[in-house]
């Protein structure tokens, strides 16, 4: 005999605010978050982006303030993308490895800084690249993915040089990540962790990142679908995560985050692994702008949507709105 309504109610448990804290399953705290920030060169400069309201580009001494205050609200990691001066853009990508280049000297000044503070890097070339592609082009315009890993290389161990904790290659060329583990070990960074970005989707809610990092002008060729991949799928995201934790990856990650939670939990559950998400520049945008046209909450529906990934599997969150959260957080 099964029990059944009305000695089931499970609005009893919903009832009161002891019981429903009581039985939740899942929790936000600081320690969920990772804080990615534009980083300007310069001096006291400070640039707004029109696609992301409230997210701010800003050069090395004011990053440093920043990461005092990540301290302060117990944020672990900070996620640093360089803004590169067109001028130095080139076909090689050259500045990407250079050991006095912005996102170099940023990790240098974070670490001295804040040293307990986490500093993650972006390992791709698009930041760098005159076309806005993540890798090196041959003469029709391909992505060329052997050529690509070989500078990528170079950009790992310069950030491992300048002193990152995590290196994340986000350009999904194939076998990159055992590459990098190797230099990495054989060059002594053995305590260097990779956070990969494995299950990175050819988004269009990339978009806002682009004008933030101004790499949405010059984009050649208008999409990135020659290597990051069709939103149609779901076990080849298996298959990336499996080939990179294989090539010594210590962390995955699936991006987009809102519209792939199946593919958060897909990846959790198979490999029981530390797994990130990233609520990408397109989502930040969504929830921002219907929440200044008043048509959503913003505190409401931003909490909300930490709580799902959390719930879909997540260990961390990189997210645009980490300040806000934790602030929230700490505010009860
Ligand atoms: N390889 C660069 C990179 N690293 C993170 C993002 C997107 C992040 C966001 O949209 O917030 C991108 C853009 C892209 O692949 O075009
Ligand atoms: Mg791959």
């Amino acid at each position: 005999m099964t029990a059944q309504f009305p000695m089931i109610r499970p609005r009893r448990m919903r009832k009161d605010a002891f019981s429903r804290r009581l039985m939740a399953e899942n929790q936000l705290t600081a320690a969920d978050l990772i804080y990615p920030v534009f980083v300007l060169e310069g001096e006291k400069q400070r640039e707004s982006i029109a696609s992301m309201p409230g997210v701010e580009r800003v050069s090395i001494d004011l990053l440093t303030d920043v990461a005092d205050e990540l301290v302060e609200l117990g944020i672990p990691l900070i996620a640093i993308f360089p803004v590169t001066p067109a001028d130095v853009k080139t076909e090689l990508a050259e500045q990407a490895y250079d050991p006095n280049g912005l996102a170099q000297r940023a990790i240098r000044a974070l670490k001295q800084r804040q040293p307990e503070l986490g500093v993650m890097t972006d390992v791709a070339l698009d930041p760098f690249t005159i076309h806005g592609q993540d890798g090196l082009l041959d003469e029709t315009g391909y992505v060329m993915n052997d050529e690509t890993v070989e500078v990528l290389i170079k950009q790992a161990v310069s950030h491992a040089d300048a002193g990152a904790d995590i290196v994340a290659p986000s350009d999904m060329m194939d076998g990159r990540v055992g590459a990098i583990r190797a230099a990495l070990e054989s060059d002594g960074h053995i305590h260097t962790r990779i956070m990969a970005y494995s299950a990175k989707y050819a988004s269009s809610f990339y978009g806002p990142f682009r004008d933030a990092v101004g790499s949405s002008g010059n984009l050649k060729g208008g999409n990135k679908y020659s290597y990051q991949m069709d939103p149609a799928n779901g076990d080849e995201a298996l298959r990336e995560v499996a080939l990179d934790l294989a090539e010594g990856a210590d962390m995955v990650m699936v991006k987009p985050g809102m519209p792939y939670l199946d593919i958060v939990h897909r990846v959790k559950t198979e490999f029981k692994v530390p797994t990130m998400v990233y609520q990408v520049s397109g989502e930040y945008a969504m929830l921002k702008a219907a929440s200044q046209n008043g048509w959503l909450d913003e505190k409401a529906v931003v909490m909300e949507s930490l709580l799902a990934f959390k719930r879909a599997g997540a260990d961390a969150i990189l997210t645009y709105f980490a300040v806000d959260v934790a602030r929230w957080l700490k505010q009860g």
